[in-house]
């Protein structure tokens, strides 16, 4: 089907639904199953997400047609206020809502209430449709953690061979190995071992008499790089190199800890629920044998007298949401684009936004807005406005 066949042209008009991810940018039209387009988002600083000039190109060419925009954000003020500006006072879009991705996530199941684990990179929480932010939690592992780390691995055991020979060492050859294409082979010859293995190769990595013995490794993998050049990558590489997300730290953190510490934090009412409506999202989930070992990992914990005694639970359950991970974010914020009553009464209207030159700061409620802002004898305009409707 064309693109933008039957859209925009009489009707309701349909929501852009944009997920902006530190990685990733997913776009499409709400109401469909999947995203349009999936970009690479580029990170300008460290630690500072922006969005690159080509992912604004994707979203403005087809803001163009459409006007009508839903954004799904889950970045700083700043960067809710930047976007603001291009799509009121450029695009001249009716309307823009910021909704949170983990609520959305939990939109895709059709359920209450859910403990949400995002692994790209942060994790967070979600009750009864009401971030527990107490219980928020977050650590720095994620995609970019095993990029960084697969990187450095190729680099130092990895060989290539070349027409002018075999075997060669990396450095010898290139200066460094693009980072399409490290992402390129985390994505198709990485994968989480099984608990049992995982632990194997934990031991043997942190034993340094060597007494403890590695499980074997998978067979190499020889990767075709430009210019007849094959990087031969090997198995130890593939079957470890995710190991890092389930290694506990000095503070005793890993992924699997990060979410029973979270649970911990929750009321004790409520952690049976949580506990038995996990919901994964993010890429790095995609990994193969991920969930699987998440689950063998946290069955393992639970057992410790750290948790046992503190949870008050030992079930849980992952739900299998309708999505990939990375893209269960996006499709939540579909279903709800596709919502029109509901989504024209909660999104920031254009008058909102050209009365008042700012959106309001949902983090702060108990702030309000400055009087400077609002004209001298006026009242402010209203937040909420139908603005999806064509009705006059
Ligand atoms: N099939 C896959 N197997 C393994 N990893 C994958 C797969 N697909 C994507 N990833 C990884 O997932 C990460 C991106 O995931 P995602 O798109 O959810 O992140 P994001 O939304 O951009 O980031 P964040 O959630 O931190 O804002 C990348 O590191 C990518 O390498």
């Amino acid at each position: 089907m064309p693109l933008f066949e039957g859209l925009g042209s009489g009707g309701e008009k349909t929501a852009v639904v944009v997920d902006l991810g530190a990685a990733y940018t997913k776009c499409g039209f709400a109401g469909e199953t999947g995203p349009r387009f999936i970009i690479p988002s580029e990170v300008k600083r460290a630690g500072s997400p922006e969005v690159s000039l080509r992912t604004l190109m994707g979203i403005i060419s087809i803001s163009n047609l459409i006007r009508v925009i839903f954004v799904k954000l889950r970045f700083m003020h700043q960067l809710k206020d930047d976007i603001c500006l291009v799509f009121f006072k450029h695009f001249e879009v009716p309307s823009v809502l910021f909704a949170p991705s983990h609520l959305m996530s939990v939109m895709t199941l059709g359920i209450q209430s859910a403990l949400v684990m995002d692994c790209g990179y942060t994790e967070t929480l979600i009750y009864e449709g009401v971030p527990i932010l107490s219980a928020w939690e977050a650590l720095p592992m994620g995609g970019k953690a095993i990029h960084r780390e697969l990187h450095s691995l190729l680099s130092e055991q990895c060989t290539l061979d070349t027409d002018s020979g075999t075997g060669l060492s990396l450095p010898t050859v290139i200066s460094s190995i693009p980072e399409d294409v490290v992402e390129d082979i985390k994505v198709r010859v990485c994968f989480v071992s099984d608990l049992q293995r995982g632990m194997k190769i934990q031991e043997a990595k942190f034993n340094m008499d060597g007494s403890a013995e590695r499980p074997a490794p998978p067979p190499d993998v020889e990767y075709p790089l430009g210019g007849r050049k094959i990087l031969h990558i090997k198995g130890s590489i593939r079957d470890s190199v995710a190991e890092m997300l389930f290694e506990q730290d000095n503070e005793e953190k890993s992924i699997a800890t990060l979410l029973l510490d979270t649970l911990v934090k929750c009321p004790i009412d409520t952690r049976k629920v949580l506990s038995e409506n996990v919901v994964i999202i993010g890429g790095t989930a995609m990994l193969p044998g991920f969930l699987h070992r998440l689950l063998s990992e946290i069955r393992s914990l639970v057992e410790k007298p750290k948790y046992c005694d503190a949870l008050a639970t030992k079930s849980f359950r992952i739900h299998s949401p309708p999505a990939k991970p990375n893209c269960t974010a996006w499709l939540g914020g579909a279903i709800f684009g596709a919502l029109q009553d509901i989504l024209g009464s909660r999104s920031v209207s254009r008058d909102y936004y050209n009365q008042m030159g700012r959106i309001p700061d949902w983090c702060c409620l108990s702030t309000p807005l400055p009087d400077s802002v609002y004209e001298a004898g006026k009242t402010p305009p209203p937040l909420m406005k139908r603005a999806f409707s064509t009705e006059k």
